[in-house]
């Protein structure tokens, strides 16, 4: 059936290794960070920079980082952009393996420091799926006795070949918000991209398409209205940490997520899942 291994990266970080007759992957526990997933026989899904030092502490440039309890910058600018789950260490708390698929589950246990910036009781769990497609399900669950609410994303990296030939679609009907500025109509359904991209569509329909050299990259989200679209550029690359000047050119992220009016409101005891799934398209 295959094998899940826990190891040890030389720079220290311990990492779930999985290797299947259906696919190859990896996942870090600090962040429940996938940064590599191979279906068998079909290239790799998520793109992963060279550049990277896996150094403790520090967010991994690739795969999918996980922005949680909040996307961006927080309105406290000195609170870490895209939260602090992403570098926080989670534990692999399930593993079930069968002939079809792998299912993982990592939840994060909130640490002290980490309370000041969300002292609400929240179970926090990552799920991923993985055979020849990969889910991951990012699940909320108020254990508080007030409503919460957080925004969130699953900050997905994937290789494109060539930013300059890329073209992504499912885009239409949709409206996006750039730079602070808009809500710009999005008349088109594909998007090509000859500029800095940083849009937050909403509301956006729950399948995309990139067409890459390689083949279509298929990815759909559920309970998620809202999604980023980036790619930084060659300025903004020189400013990006663990990012070599010119990855700008083989990646993009779109990045399934609940931002804006789509952010995540609970009750106490009331749950939220967001997922994406991304697979080479058939
Ligand atoms: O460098 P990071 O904190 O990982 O953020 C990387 C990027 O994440 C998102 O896509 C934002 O929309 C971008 O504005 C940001 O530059």
């Amino acid at each position: 059936m295959g094998s899940v291994i826990t190891k040890t990266h030389t720079n220290g970080l311990e990492y779930v290794d999985i290797n299947t007759h259906h696919c190859q992957a990896r996942i870090f526990k600090q962040g429940a960070q996938i940064d590599f997933f191979q279906p068998q026989g079909q290239k790799p899904l998520l793109w992963s920079s060279s550049n990277n030092d896996y150094q403790v502490g520090t967010a991994i440039r690739g795969g999918i980082p996980i922005c949680w309890p909040w996307f961006g910058l927080h309105e406290n600018a000195s609170w870490p952009q895209h939260g602090f789950a992403r570098i926080q260490m989670w534990q692999l708390s399930e593993v079930n393996i069968n002939d079809t698929e792998v299912d993982l589950l990592f939840t994060l246990t909130i640490d002290k420091n980490s309370q000041t910036y969300w002292p609400y009781h929240t179970q926090l769990s990552a799920r991923f799926r993985l055979s020849d497609r990969l889910t991951v399900s990012l699940i909320n669950t108020n254990l508080d006795s007030q409503t919460i609410t957080l925004t969130q994303a699953l900050h997905s990296y994937f290789p494109i070949g060539d930013i300059h030939q890329l073209q992504a679609s499912g885009f239409s009907q949709s409206h996006y918000i750039e730079f602070d500025k808009g809500p710009f109509e999005q008349t088109q359904d594909r998007v090509q991209f000859t500029q800095e991209t940083d849009r937050i569509y909403h509301p956006l329909g729950p399948q995309q398409l990139l067409h890459t050299p390689d083949g279509i990259i298929q990815i759909t989200r559920e309970n998620s209205q809202s999604a980023i679209l980036w790619n930084p550029w060659h300025a903004k690359s020189k400013r990006l940490s663990r990012f070599n000047n010119d990855d700008y050119r083989s990646m993009v992220c779109l990045e399934a997520a609940n931002v804006l009016d789509d952010k995540v409101t609970l009750a106490p005891n009331e749950t939220h899942t967001l997922s994406t799934t991304i697979q080479w398209k058939k």
